[in-house]
């Protein structure tokens, strides 16, 4: 019990900790070129089952501590007049449903926009020694299917959409892409979210090589 107090930081500390973590973690995606202008957003679950979430409207790239807030799991800012990413509700939606995800990231790459442009509702990864990075996939012979759905300014709706996608999925890969918009990863924290973020940039930037190949 005392082990337990003393294990769990307290809520200033881990908040803090976790706006450093989203700087860095912006900083390292705008070197990448994945935050255009003021694209993308990225969060973090607090200890107390909070997020902390970047502000509406900033460059991801160049964020400094004011640029990270919290908010509740139902996407509402804990401190008054407070305004977090317009796509709040679309961290939290992972949040909720999946309690193993502890970090959010969206980027706003060419690949994923171009590609999720090109029509499907899913995009087939497939033979990357990459695809490793992702749970249940050993070797480079597993397959990701990351599920594409529309586009919707209304976030809500997006969510519910977003929703019924996973209902009718076996498996759901921690990831989608939004069309002709971003792309959504989660995983347990920044540093795993971070590497299959990467990795499917990667594999994305692949395709479509192969695409203007063809
Ligand atoms: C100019 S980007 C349009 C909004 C968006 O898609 C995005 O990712 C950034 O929105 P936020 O409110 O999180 O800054
Ligand atoms: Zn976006």
């Amino acid at each position: 019990m005392l082990d337990d107090v003393l294990a769990a930081p307290p809520a200033a500390d881990a908040f803090a900790a976790a706006t450093a973590a989203i700087i860095q973690a912006g900083r390292r995606m705008d070197r990448f070129g994945w935050v255009p202008a003021t694209a993308g957003n990225i969060s973090l679950r607090l200890p107390d089952g909070s997020v902390a979430i970047t502000r509406s409207g900033g460059h991801k790239g160049f964020l400094d501590a004011d640029g990270v807030i919290r908010v509740d799991l139902q996407g509402r800012p804990l401190r008054a007049g407070d305004r977090s990413s317009a796509e709040t509700g679309l961290h939290c939606g992972i949040y909720r449903r999946f309690p193993g995800a502890g970090a959010v990231l969206h980027g706003h790459s060419v690949p994923v926009t171009h590609l999720s442009r090109s029509g499907g509702d899913a995009i087939l990864l497939e033979g990357y020694e990459l695809l490793k990075a992702f749970p249940g996939l050993p070797t480079h012979a597993g397959t990701i299917a990351l599920p594409v759905v529309d586009n919707d300014q209304d976030i809500g709706r997006l969510q519910a959409v977003v929703e019924r996608r996973w209902d009718a999925l076996a498996e759901v890969p921690p990831g989608y892409l939004i069309r002709g918009h971003g792309i959504y990863v989660w995983g347990a924290d920044m540093p795993t979210a971070l590497t299959r973020l990467e990795a499917l940039e990667f594999m994305l930037a692949c395709e479509l090589e192969k695409r203007r190949a063809a």
